[in-house]
This record gives C-alpha cells, sequence and structure tokens, in this order.
C-alpha cells in the first residue's frame, strides 16, 4: 500500500485515479503549516501539491518514505529541488495541462486593459454611470510583442493573429523557421520595446528574466504601451513600471503574478488606477485544474508502482552499469553546455557534441543529456530543464543534436568537445577530466586554454598587443573587481587572442561595456558556473 498526501486544494475528479487504485490511500489535508506538515509526511510515499504548499527542504528531511512530489502545474519554484534531488525524491510536473487556460487568461487581461473593464465595473456597480472616463483602444492593427515563445507564447500569438495583431515574438530558442510557421516576426527585446503597442511576457523567471524589462526598457518604450504579466513576478520591474505609468509612458498594465505573493498590502499596483491585477488566476479553470491533476495523478502512479514515467524535472535516468564511469563526466559535459550558451550569441539552431579517446568506446547519451541540459538551463532556467527532459526540451525548440566519436584525442585521454551553431555564429569548447585535478576546459574556439569551469569568470576576445592585460588588470581594480586567475590563449603573436579571468564575485554590466571599449578588446562577457 501506497500512501499519498495532497496537500492544496487540486480537482477530485483529476485526482480520482488515485482515489480508485487498489494500493494507494489518499488523504485530502490542504491548508497545512510547514510545521504541521514536518509532522506527518514521514508516513506518505508521495505528496501532490499546487503552488501553495512550499515543500521545503525540512518537509522532504521529514519524508523518510518520500518518493515523488507531484506538482500539478508548470512552475516548480515553491519546491526545493536541490533538497530533493539530494535525497532522491523525484519531482514531476503537468506542463501542459494549463497552457490554454493561462493563455485565455493573458487574452482576458488584455482585453480588460484595453478597455478598463475593471476600473468601469467598479464605477457602475457603485452607481456612477461614466462613459467618457474609459476610452479604449482596438487589439487590430496593433503590434504585439510577446517575450517567451514556448507553449504558452505561442498559444497567444495564435490567437492574436485573429484579432488581426502583428506580432513581433523574442525567445532565444525560436528560429525563423518556426516563426515563419507561426506567422510572426523575430525581434529583439529592444525592438519589441521600441515597436509594439502591447507586450507581453511568457518566461520563466530566471536570472536572465529577472528585471528584463526594467528602467532601461522604460526609457525607450514606445509611448502607449499596454503591459501583460500573467509568467512570473519578478520579470518586469515592479517600482519601474509605476515610475514609466506615472510618466505617461505606459499606458495601462494587467498582472496575474508579483514578486512576492501575496503582495503587501500597501503594494503600488492594488491601488494605481491605470494597473489591473489577478490574483495567480492564470491556470484557475475547471479544465486547466483537472488536466493538470489527471497528468501528475498518472505520473505518480507510474513512480509507486516502478513503471517508466514522464516529466520529471529532477531525475537522471543513467543506466546503472554506467554510472561510475560517467559520473565525473556529467560534471564537466554540463559545465562546458553552461560555458559554451554563455558565450554565444542567438537563437540555438545545432549543437555538435564530440567525444573521443576511451570516452568513443562507451554508450555516451547521458553524457550528451548533461551537456545539452548545461545549454538549455542557461535559457529556460534550471529548474525546468534536467537529463529526464533536455533532449525532448531541444527536440521540441528543432534544435538539431548532432553526435561525432572519434577513438583519437589529440593530446588527452578523453576529450568532449561542444559546438553550438546559432543564427550568429558557430563557438567551441572542449574540455577533459584531469586526474586529481577535475573537470579542465582546454580549448575554447581554436585556442588552447586550461580553465577551471568554476565560478565568475570574464571571457574576453582582444587582439594581442603589449599593454592589453595591464589595461584589463586595472580597468578591473579601479572598479573593485579582483582578479583570482588569469589565462591568456592566442594561436600568432599579435593575432587575435582571449583571455580568462576568474574574479572573486560578479562583475556589473557597466564594467563589461567598459572593457569592451578598451583599445584592441573585442569582446567581454560575464560567465558564471
Ligand atoms: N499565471 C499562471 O497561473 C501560470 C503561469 N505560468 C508561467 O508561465 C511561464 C511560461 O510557461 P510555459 O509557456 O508553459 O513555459 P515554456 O517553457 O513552454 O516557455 C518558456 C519560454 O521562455 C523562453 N525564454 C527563456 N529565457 C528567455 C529570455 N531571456 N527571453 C525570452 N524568452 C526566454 C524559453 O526559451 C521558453 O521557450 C512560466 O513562467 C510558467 O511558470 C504557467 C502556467 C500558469
Ligand atoms: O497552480 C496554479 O494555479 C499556479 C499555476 C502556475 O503558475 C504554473 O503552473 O506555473
Amino acid at each position: 500500500m501506497f500512501k499519498v498526501l495532497v496537500s492544496d486544494p487540486i480537482s477530485d475528479l483529476g485526482i480520482q485515479q488515485l482515489v480508485d487504485a487498489e494500493d494507494i490511500i489518499v488523504d485530502k489535508k490542504p491548508g497545512l503549516s510547514e510545521d504541521e506538515l514536518v509532522a506527518i509526511i514521514g508516513e506518505y510515499d508521495a505528496l501532490l501539491v499546487r503552488s501553495q504548499t512550499r515543500v521545503t527542504a525540512r518537509i522532504m528531511e521529514a519524508g523518510k518514505l518520500l518518493k515523488v512530489v507531484g506538482r500539478a502545474g508548470v512552475g516548480v519554484d515553491n519546491i526545493d529541488l536541490d533538497a530533493a534531488t539530494q535525497r532522491g525524491i523525484i519531482v514531476i510536473n503537468a506542463p501542459d495541462g494549463n497552457t490554454i487556460t493561462t493563455c485565455e487568461h493573458t487574452f482576458a487581461m488584455m482585453m480588460a486593459v484595453a478597455r478598463h473593464i475593471p476600473q468601469a465595473y467598479m464605477k457602475t456597480v457603485n452607481g456612477v454611470w461614466d462613459r467618457k472616463s474609459f476610452l479604449g483602444v482596438e487589439l487590430r492593427n496593433k503590434v504585439l510583442g510577446v517575450l517567451g515563445m514556448g507553449r504558452i507564447g505561442s498559444e497567444v500569438a495564435k490567437r492574436a493573429k485573429a484579432f488581426g495583431m502583428d506580432i513581433l515574438g523574442y525567445d532565444p530558442f525560436m528560429t525563423e523557421e518556426r516563426a515563419e510557421k507561426l506567422g510572426i516576426k523575430l525581434a529583439s527585446v529592444e525592438e519589441i520595446v521600441r515597436n509594439a503597442d502591447f507586450m507581453t511576457v511568457h518566461t520563466p523567471l530566471t536570472p536572465e528574466t529577472h528585471h528584463m524589462i526594467g528602467k532601461d526598457q522604460f526609457a525607450v518604450m514606445k509611448p502607449g504601451m499596454r503591459i501583460v504579466n500573467c509568467a512570473r513576478g519578478g520579470i518586469i520591474d515592479e517600482i519601474a513600471l509605476v515610475e514609466a505609468i506615472d510618466k505617461g509612458i505606459v499606458a495601462g498594465a494587467a498582472f496575474d503574478v508579483f514578486e512576492v505573493e501575496p503582495p503587501a498590502k500597501d503594494h503600488p499596483f492594488l491601488k494605481h488606477p491605470k494597473i489591473i491585477v489577478t490574483p495567480h488566476l492564470g491556470a484557475s479553470t475547471v479544465e486547466a485544474q483537472e488536466n493538470v491533476a489527471i497528468d501528475v495523478s498518472e505520473q505518480v502512479l507510474h513512480i509507486l508502482r516502478d513503471e517508466p514515467f514522464s516529466n520529471a524535472v529532477n531525475m537522471p535516468p543513467i543506466p546503472a552499469g554506467l554510472q561510475s564511469k560517467l559520473q565525473p563526466y556529467f560534471i564537466l559535459g554540463e559545465k562546458l553546455g553552461s560555458f559554451i550558451s554563455q558565450m554565444t550569441d542567438g537563437a540555438v539552431q545545432e549543437i555538435v557534441v564530440g567525444y573521443s579517446g576511451d570516452l568513443a568506446e562507451v554508450d555516451t547519451q547521458p553524457l550528451t543529456r548533461y551537456v545539452v541540459k548545461g545549454i538549455l538551463s542557461h535559457h529556460l532556467g534550471t529548474e525546468q530543464v534536467n537529463v529526464v527532459n533536455s533532449m525532448h526540451l531541444a527536440k521540441e525548440r528543432d534544435v538539431n543534436i548532432v553526435v561525432q566519436k572519434s577513438h583519437i584525442a589529440k593530446d588527452f585521454t578523453n576529450l568532449v568537445t561542444v559546438s553550438l551553431r546559432t543564427k550568429k555564429e558557430e563557438r567551441t569548447v572542449a574540455g577533459t577530466l584531469l586526474t586529481g585535478y577535475g573537470p579542465r576546459i582546454v580549448q575554447i574556439d581554436n585556442f588552447p586554454v586550461d580553465v577551471t569551469p568554476e565560478g565568475n569568470l570574464i571571457l574576453i576576445s582582444h587582439n594581442d598587443k603589449p599593454g592589453i592585460i595591464g589595461r584589463v588588470g586595472t580597468l578591473l581594480g579601479t572598479n573593485d573587481v579582483n582578479i583570482a586567475t588569469m589565462q591568456v590563449g592566442r594561436q600568432l603573436e599579435g593575432g587575435s587572442a582571449i583571455m580568462v579571468l576568474r574574479v572573486d564575485k560578479g562583475t556589473p554590466k557597466e564594467v563589461l561595456e567598459q572593457l569592451t571599449n578598451l583599445t584592441e578588446l573585442n569582446t567581454a562577457k560575464e560567465i558564471k558556473i
């Protein structure tokens, strides 16, 4: 017998298959505190949550029998994934079941902000017949900017076309071919901000998307823009948005999500006449709640019964015999993927992974998953990508993956080479495991290097001229960025060269910009591993 605890309000119909299963006992106990959960979780094999329960390390520590945490929805930001992975608890989500519902909520919000529906409703029910204050705008012939063209963003774009809108889309994984199929135009964030009349965000919240619409973007924004956020609080800088509305740059905003939920009582959105809000209702329809509960219950059943399952967010499927041989390479592969995705610009089209030397002899499929995970995590967020789903996510985004093997690894017993082809460029890194020293990057493009892929790095491309290293050192020093180690690689004296610096902390954007302005310096990128 397995025991399943449902700790959030989850559709009864959706979990019926669990209730009906002869080998499962389901307990529904919504609204428990962390302490209360810690006290009872020890007797359960599975925990089913929506977004209210915060599944903390303490809860998982106390869940001695816990095999799986099921999230009835997409975002798993309420679950401590590292703690789950450390304890071998599988976390699964239901990524598809609420796509259409959230897309439709986005439209409800877009229409409501275009026509002032909540504000007009409030006046009307309060007895004021005001037909003058609420002049709206049409969606027809307007430009809609969609940031994040995944499941929900793509559905929004399809429907916006039916409203006669022109769509500009931005997504690091969007290729020209997919954009053409969807009938949208690819654009940069800046192009969207400068040209769109409406803008909607559908990305996860990652370090890269945090405040991706902030002061700088509002400064160049097309006046009269209307903004919708039904994805995650924090993608749009809330304070900067209020300022932009008050300056007359933004005409209105509709938010379903907040940086802190629920928002404080004095949150500036709550009393602002041009901002409309809903309490994270994007996925709240009968259909979506049934869908996600059915999906997640099905997978929980499979996991408890030791059957093949899908939608794991954190579990690496490693064939037992290969575990010990490949384990150290998993770390190397993921680091190479993370490094190359941060050094490369443009929408990813192809990933070529080469295995040379001893590695050519073994089944490297699990290792490729780690490389792809490292690449995709930079754009999709570490919470969403894992070695179970990385290949699937790449395929979903039309990213071609090529694996090459060679028995000869010049100068090394083993070498993993990763090349990334994007619309803009093709870049390469190669790495090896040095016995006793761990992972090393030994090649960046055509330059031989010896870099430990760890911590805060700055990758600089420059011309090999006297004085450049000194200028870089002085600039970083005056900006309080301390260099721990430095590696320089070049092919020919006086030719193009690269520098990899390890610094003690993150490098501010302005300092990277100042670096690129130095004579003989071409690019400077921060890489965090
Ligand atoms: N309000 C609500 O109740 C709901 C909110 N959501 C949220 O909506 C968001 C989107 O969900 P899905 O479409 O299902 O996810 P998805 O994973 O299918 O799509 C996200 C897309 O964002 C793109 N992206 C990542 N970084 C980017 C960047 N810097 N710039 C532009 N695009 C970037 C990714 O490439 C990906 O294609 C998620 O944050 C999810 O948690 C989802 C369902 C309900
Ligand atoms: O369960 C909910 O209502 C939240 C949905 C959501 O934000 C998600 O699925 O990411």
